[in-house]
């Protein structure tokens, strides 16, 4: 009976799929390989779920996790009341130990500040501490790619190869005459300002300046182009880029901005693309090979050197890395130069310091040439005012990573399981100093509270730009410019926060710091008032 019924039902399904239209079937396949794709997914997310949840089940839990959602809605809670997601977890290591682990929408993350963890991360197990693609650089792959901040393994050692010696060296000496032309466009822009009780947003001003240095130093662009495409093309890409990190549905919803995002990056990418066949071809075809003027000509003898053909894969992947230069190295110096001029706005000592580094610098011809790359090196107390805004403000708070393979060592005696994501509290391990809410520059002079640190991990106790082999490039660049920028503004001028601003009004600028976007800047600006120095 039961064999009958079987063979007849079968019998059925023939006849159906006998005179099922060709489009049904194929549909229906469809549909059993999208169920069987789906399934075997979400088997792989139980296992390595189960798999991480106990390689960490001696890790002690953040509190407030809940089945499936884990941490988000304390997450969630905490950005409502304008703190960042960072400013929890440190309340978490405060409250619950030195290691933690929490849970995001069922990705496990271990969060530490501790420096010795720091250096297994970033220096002894940098190669098994890959970058985390699947959530925090997600929403910038799209401009970013394969470029050197989010490559890992061969193509980033090629890469970081390729392009290191572009941005060190010599283009350093060039540095310092584009930060002081910048620097000088700013000063004339602000002179009308001066005494008006009219008030800057500075910190918009950082952005142009910043962008201004970074274009011409890759790109050798003029600050009217720099004006015109970068606030056109790139700017609004980060800006949509910087929403998807907290709503990343808009990353797949085709809305118009997601339209906008996607023909802005078409348009930006063409105008890149271009200039360096231009530049290329120009290159080729003179009759001797010219001095170089800007990185990317640097980048250009180096992909010489190296014999690397010149083709559609390389215009792409100098694009992504034309863009990570155009990102990394404007956003964060401007965080870094904003956070600056606040605190020199609430501490007339400090201010006049820098000014008498900026007088002994610049001579007394502030509007000449500019000074030496020596000279700048000099200028150590405006140098430890810029590490102590990027010690208190953290502009980059967190950097995460993701185990590719199980770490037997793993991080303050905990063994750790492959998959797991790693967040590097940067921002709590600049508060393991004494009084962390004071903005004191002499922590970073010579034998300042730093350099009190036990040399096994001083270098792990200030990491604005992290530490070992993916350290971060720019940093040279970005620390002599912000000298320029910072000493000669203020030798030209005195700035005070402007009245009714809330950086007038409030106590300590941490209360200013951008809940979301990181690098973390003010979130309503810095607003001054200009008055010229006698
Ligand atoms: C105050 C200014 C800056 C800060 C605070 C800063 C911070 C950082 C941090 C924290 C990283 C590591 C990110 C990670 O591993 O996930 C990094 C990497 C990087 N930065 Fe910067 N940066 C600054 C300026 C610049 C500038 C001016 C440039 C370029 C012109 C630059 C280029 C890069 C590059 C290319 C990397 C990737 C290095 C690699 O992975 O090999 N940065 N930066």
């Amino acid at each position: 009976m039961t064999g009958d019924l079987l063979s007849s039902s079968i019998g059925d399904l023939f006849m159906v799929a006998g005179k099922a239209q060709p489009l049904q079937l194929a549909l229906g396949m469809l549909g059993v390989l999208l169920a069987a794709y789906l399934f075997t997914r979400l088997a792989v997310f139980i296992a390595n779920y189960i798999r991480i949840s106990r390689g960490l089940a001696s890790i002690p839990s953040a509190p407030g996790g809940i089945p499936l959602l884990g941490h988000v809605l304390p997450m969630i809670t905490c950005v409502r009341q304008n703190k960042g997601a960072w400013d929890l977890m440190e309340e978490w290591l405060d409250s619950t130990g030195p290691i933690i682990k929490c849970n995001i929408l069922g990705t496990h993350s271990v969060v530490v500040r501790d420096p010795t963890a720091m250096k297994r991360v970033f220096q002894t197990g940098y190669k098994i501490y890959e970058k985390d693609l699947d959530l925090s650089y997600r929403p910038f792959l799209p401009i970013l790619g394969s470029g050197l901040v989010t490559s890992d393994g061969a193509l980033w050692q090629k890469q970081r190869t390729l392009m290191g010696p572009a941005l060190r060296i010599d283009v350093l000496d060039d540095i310092v005459r584009i930060a002081k032309k910048a620097v000088d466009r700013l000063c004339e822009k602000l002179r009308p300002h001066a005494g008006t009780g009219r008030p800057v947003n500075i910190e918009d001003e950082f952005h142009l300046l910043t962008l201004q240095v970074i274009g011409e130093a890759v790109l050798s662009l003029g600050p009217e182009e720099c004006d015109r495409v970068f606030p056109q093309l790139y700017l609004p890409v980060m800006n949509e880029a910087n929403h998807r990190v907290l709503r990343p549905y808009r990353m797949y919803l085709p809305t118009p901005e997601w339209f906008r995002f996607r023909s802005r990056m078409g348009q930006l990418n063409s105008f890149l693309i271009n200039l360096f066949r231009r530049r290329w071809q120009a290159r080729q075809s003179a009759p001797q090979r010219p001095k170089p003027v800007d990185i990317l000509d640097r980048i250009f003898e180096a992909i010489e050197e190296s014999g690397t053909k010149w083709d559609a894969a390389l215009e792409t992947q100098l694009c992504y890395e034309v863009k990570t230069f155009l990102l990394a190295g404007h956003e964060t110096s401007a965080a870094m130069l904003s956070w600056s001029v606040l605190e020199l706005s609430r501490n007339a000592e400090a201010a006049e310091m820098v000014v008498a580094e900026a007088k002994v610098a610049f001579g007394g011809d502030p509007a000449g040439e500019g000074p030496s790359r020596r000279a700048v090196d000099e200028m150590v107390y405006t140098l430890s005012v810029l590490k102590e805004a990027l010690r208190k403000y953290s502009v980059v708070p967190v950097v995460t990573r993701k185990l590719a393979e199980d770490d037997p060592v793993g991080l303050l005696g905990q063994p750790l399981p492959r998959g797991v994501m790693v967040t590097c509290h940067i921002q709590g391990t600049h508060r393991l100093y004494e009084q962390p809410d004071e903005f004191r520059p002499e922590r970073f002079m010579p034998g300042g509270e730093y350099d009190k640190f036990d040399d096994a991990t001083r270098a792990y106790m200030f990491l604005p730009f992290i530490q070992g082999p993916r350290n971060c490039l720019g940093q040279h660049l970005a620390m002599l410019e912000a000298r320029v920028v910072l000493s000669l503004l203020h030798r030209r001028f005195v700035f005070t926060a402007a009245p009714g601003h809330p950086c007038s009004q409030v106590a300590n600028g941490l209360q200013l710091r951008h809940p979301t976007v990181v690098p973390v800047g003010p979130v309503d600006g810095v607003q001054v008032l200009v008055e010229e120095r006698k």
